[in-house]
């Protein structure tokens, strides 16, 4: 099986008294067995939806979903149940029983598919081990901080040993450092037991933090699809671009760049860099062009080791250097003049109007 799930034209609709919704709009997508996959998209963009039609707690309209083989848009509710006890899933408010202890909650879908107290018991202890609350097994959950319910949230979606675990927005309640934590635990569920992890999100950083692949949705579309370092280094879509913006902070904005005019009399180019790309050794260059340099902003992350971003620089020389240096910097790389369609605009206008 090459895709563990799998989305093809799907398509979710609801009606609402103002008329009918599409939450998912045509979606082809598919999730590869023991990958960690993000899906990103503002509020409202359909990710909720989505992971609600994995484990059948939303059908399909149209188009097909198959689950761990078994194609979902098509079979009775009842039918439901198996994908369901393989497909585990956490939330971003936990959702635990408050009347029911740590171990109470974990065992509870263990209780719910019939297991005798014994082998439930030594399952329990087994999942507290792994998430590191075995010594708060008989605390309630109104006794824990955020960062330990969501543990106990992952412990009891890990009881049946599914094979997927969907996890919406599961870190979004919780401060930056157990925000990691947990992603850490999620790494791990996904390493050592082959786990198949669907993180939804609208942090940028999470899908940086854990998964391979993502998949950006907006307006119910997924707009775009790649490795995470693809679409971190070189997002196509806006809204990817907008993500990726919200946490490298490489680009000036309008604001930005209006400020960096104003101070640089020179040239104003964005190149971007990846590993790679030899954007050093055309700028060491520049000199036998008569072109200085200065590096006005920028940034540069790094992703599974390698690195990524962009630096605006200004360029200052004889025109014919100028030219020459961004023409050797588009051979290596992609090179955006900010703006510099601006004055042709106002020269287009200015023709208009004579
Ligand atoms: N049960 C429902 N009935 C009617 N409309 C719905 C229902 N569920 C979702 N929607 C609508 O579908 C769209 C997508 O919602 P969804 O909750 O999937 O988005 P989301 O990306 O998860 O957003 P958020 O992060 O805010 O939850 C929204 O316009 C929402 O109002």
């Amino acid at each position: 099986m090459t895709h563990i799930i799998e989305f093809e034209n799907v398509t979710k609709t609801f009606r609402t008294p103002s008329g009918e919704v599409t939450a998912v709009d045509d979606v082809t997508l598919g999730i590869r067995p023991g990958e960690v996959f993000g899906i990103i998209g503002y509020s409202g963009a359909g990710k909720s939806t989505l992971v609600r039609l994995v484990n059948g707690l939303e059908r399909v309209s149209s188009g097909r979903l198959v689950v761990d083989g078994v194609d979902i848009s098509t079979i009775r509710e009842r039918e439901l149940r198996p994908v369901r006890a393989r497909t585990g899933m956490i939330f971003q408010q936990f959702n635990l029983f408050r009347s029911r202890t740590v171990a109470g909650n974990v065992a509870y879908p263990l209780k719910v598919a019939g297991w005798p107290k014994a082998r439930r018991d030594a399952r329990v202890a087994e999942l507290l081990h792994f998430v590191g609350l075995l010594d708060r097994a008989h605390a309630y959950p109104d006794q824990l901080s955020g960062g330990q319910k969501q543990r106990v949230g992952i412990a009891r979606a890990l009881a049946t040993s599914p094979r997927i675990l969907l996890a919406d927005e599961s870190t979004s309640a919780l401060d930056p450092e157990t925000t990691r934590d947990v992603l850490d635990l999620l790494r791990r569920v996904n390493r050592e037991l082959g786990v198949t992890i669907v993180v939804i999100t609208h942090e940028m950083e999470v899908v940086r933090a854990i998964a391979d692949r993502v998949a950006v949705l907006d307006a119910g579309r997924v707009v775009e699809q790649g490795t995470v370092f693809d679409v971190f280094s070189n997002p196509r879509s806006d809204t990817a671009q907008r993500f990726v913006g919200s946490v490298l902070h490489d680009r000036p904005d309008a604001e930005s760049l209006e400020r960096l005019r104003s101070a640089h009399p020179g040239r104003i180019v964005t190149a971007r860099v990846v590993d790679g790309s030899r954007v050093g050794a055309v700028l060491s260059d520049a000199g036998a062009h008569g072109v200085r340099f200065e590096i006005v902003f920028g940034g540069i992350g790094s992703l599974q080791a390698r690195s990524f971003g962009s630096l605006t620089l200004e360029l200052t020389g004889p025109d014919d250097g100028v030219d020459a240096v961004i023409a050797a910097l588009r051979e290596v790389t992609e090179v955006e003049e900010p703006g510099a369609d601006d004055g042709r605009h106002e020269e287009l206008e200015l023709e208009a109007a004579r």
